[in-house]
């Protein structure tokens, strides 16, 4: 029997899935955590992966490998490839001036609006996480740093260039799933735009991954399994659970993610809408918030309470009037990076624990709602929502999802959905079809309720009074 691994390196942890190459079936798994902070020496990324592999029982015996990791974090190399500084995650927000100033710059060059101009190139508007405005922050914050930088790659390229004993910078691989997400990288045409990265990195030029096929063999890991091209997580998860046309995947983890498989690449010059690609040559428009399964787990501490209690507690109490708005990292979607979170409408009556416990999942969900009406504008289908992330192990979240989402809601069982994706683009790349093998989807519970409007409509003039307001 042939063995697959799939490896997920997210922003809280490193999770690692042996499945067996035909079926698909689970044969052992491991995970290891991950510091928190929004920069991190990529080391700390190896160690947990060497962790996570040592729990999952080690990969001798396994044929091919592919790493889905968090994506559009910076990890700049010097010339012997060593790192140049930490990496700044995709949930870094001290680039957000230098998006603006990239926006801005495009459009002067182009003589329109830039937010379009950025759109149209690379299907990208540049925003705090993106790497392309990471490097521009760079080149203005640390010039040393920037003029000792020979490549750039992101986290998922490390990571399996890790894994293919890094030898030289010329063995860096990405592919468009990943790529399509640096601001650099066009998902459309499948080419870099390295005149924009020298625009973000004032006039520097590094070397950058090539991008690999969906299915190309990047290497041999050293005990001789195949190494796939791996992709970044959300495109992962979609190639996971084969994700259809009226199919959105909503993944509550550290960030809140809603995305679509298509064939038509999204160009939204207001930048709520990403235009990335997925893992399988098709496209995948994708919104993202910062503040996700977090949000869940603040409010739990909060009330003093576990995920359990948050749960039941929001489940036995009516939704009335409280209004959480979830902006407690600054916001992503929408562009408010200064933001905080908000708490309004507290009155005598629902001033309780169960009133602030529904409160936070609604917003949360709001947000997300938000995300599938940015999709539906560039003209993304939505028939149903396919629910997965950590925070899908919330009983109130998955019961509250369809009547704030409006439409039903699958959630497979939990899983690592992520590591699963690239475990399948393993499978993939070691059988060398045209197709990625067929594996049986996981069970899967749906959940549906007449929709909500009024929840979602107090929280849309509540979210829009907390623009402006700085978390500083
Ligand atoms: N029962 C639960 N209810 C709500 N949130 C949960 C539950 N179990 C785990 N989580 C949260 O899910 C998050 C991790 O989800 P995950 O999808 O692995 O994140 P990431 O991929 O960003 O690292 C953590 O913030 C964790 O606290
Ligand atoms: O920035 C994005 C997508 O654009 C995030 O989805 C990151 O890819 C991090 O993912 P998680 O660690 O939350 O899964």
């Amino acid at each position: 029997m042939a063995l697959v691994a799939g490896i997920d390196s997210s922003t809280q942890s490193c999770k690692v899935y042996v499945r067996d190459a035909e079926s698909g079936e689970l044969v052992r798994q491991g995970r290891a955590g991950h510091p928190d902070g929004t920069e991190i020496d990529p080391q700390r990324w190896k160690d947990a992966l060497d962790e996570a592999v040592a729990d999952a029982g080690g990969l001798d015996d396994v044929d091919a490998v592919s790493v889905g990791a968090q994506q559009h974090g910076m990890v700049c190399l010097d010339d012997a490839g060593a790192v140049v500084r930490k990496a700044l995650l995709w949930n870094d927000t001290r680039s957000a001036q230098a998006a603006d100033d990239l926006i801005a710059e495009l459009g002067e060059q182009t003589g329109g609006d830039g937010g379009q101009a950025w759109a149209d190139a690379v299907g990208v508007v540049p925003l705090a996480s993106i790497t392309v405005a990471k490097l521009r922050w760079l080149a203005d914050h640390e010039p040393d740093n920037a003029d000792r930088t020979a490549a750039v790659c992101l986290p998922h390229d490390w990571i399996g260039w890790q894994l293919g004993g890094a030898s030289g910078l010329d063995a860096l691989a990405t592919d468009r799933g990943d790529a399509s997400g640096t601001g650099y990288f066009s998902a459309a045409s499948g080419e870099y735009r390295t005149d924009l990265l020298q625009l973000g990195f004032r006039g520097r030029n590094p070397m950058l991954p090539r991008v690999a096929a969906p299915n190309e063999a990047i290497g041999h890991t050293s005990s001789g399994a195949l190494i796939g091209p791996g992709t970044g997580d959300n495109a992962a998860a979609a190639l996971a659970l084969d994700a259809q046309p009226g199919d959105v995947v909503v993944s509550v983890g550290t960030s809140g993610v809603v995305s679509a498989v298509t064939s038509v690449a999204a160009a939204d010059g207001s930048g709520l809408v990403a235009g990335f690609a997925d893992a399988t040559g098709r496209q995948l428009p994708l919104v993202c918030t910062l503040n996700a399964a977090r949000v869940l787990d603040a409010t739990a501490r909060l009330l003093g309470v576990d995920h359990d209690e948050l749960s039941r507690l929001a489940l036995s109490t009516a939704s009335e009037g409280l209004v959480l708005v979830p902006y407690l990292e600054g916001e992503r979607t929408p562009n408010r990076p200064d933001a905080s979170g908000a708490i309004h409408g507290l009155r005598l009556h629902n001033s309780t624990p169960g009133h602030l416990a529904r409160a936070a999942i609604e917003g949360l969900l709001c947000g997300l709602a938000d995300g599938i009406d940015h999709l539906r504008a560039q003209g993304v289908e939505a028939k149903r929502v396919l629910l997965i992330g950590g925070g899908a192990k919330s009983a109130a979240l998955r019961e509250l999802a369809p009547a704030i989402l409006g439409v039903p809601v699958i959630v497979p069982e939990p899983g690592e959905y992520v590591a699963d994706g690239a475990a399948r683009q393993a499978a993939w790349t070691l059988a060398g079809t045209s197709e990625p093998p067929t594996w049986a989807q996981a069970a899967s519970k749906t959940y549906e309720a007449d929709s909500t409007p009024a929840v979602r409509e107090r929280y849309a003039e509540v979210r829009d009074l907390t623009e402006g307001t700085n978390a500083m």
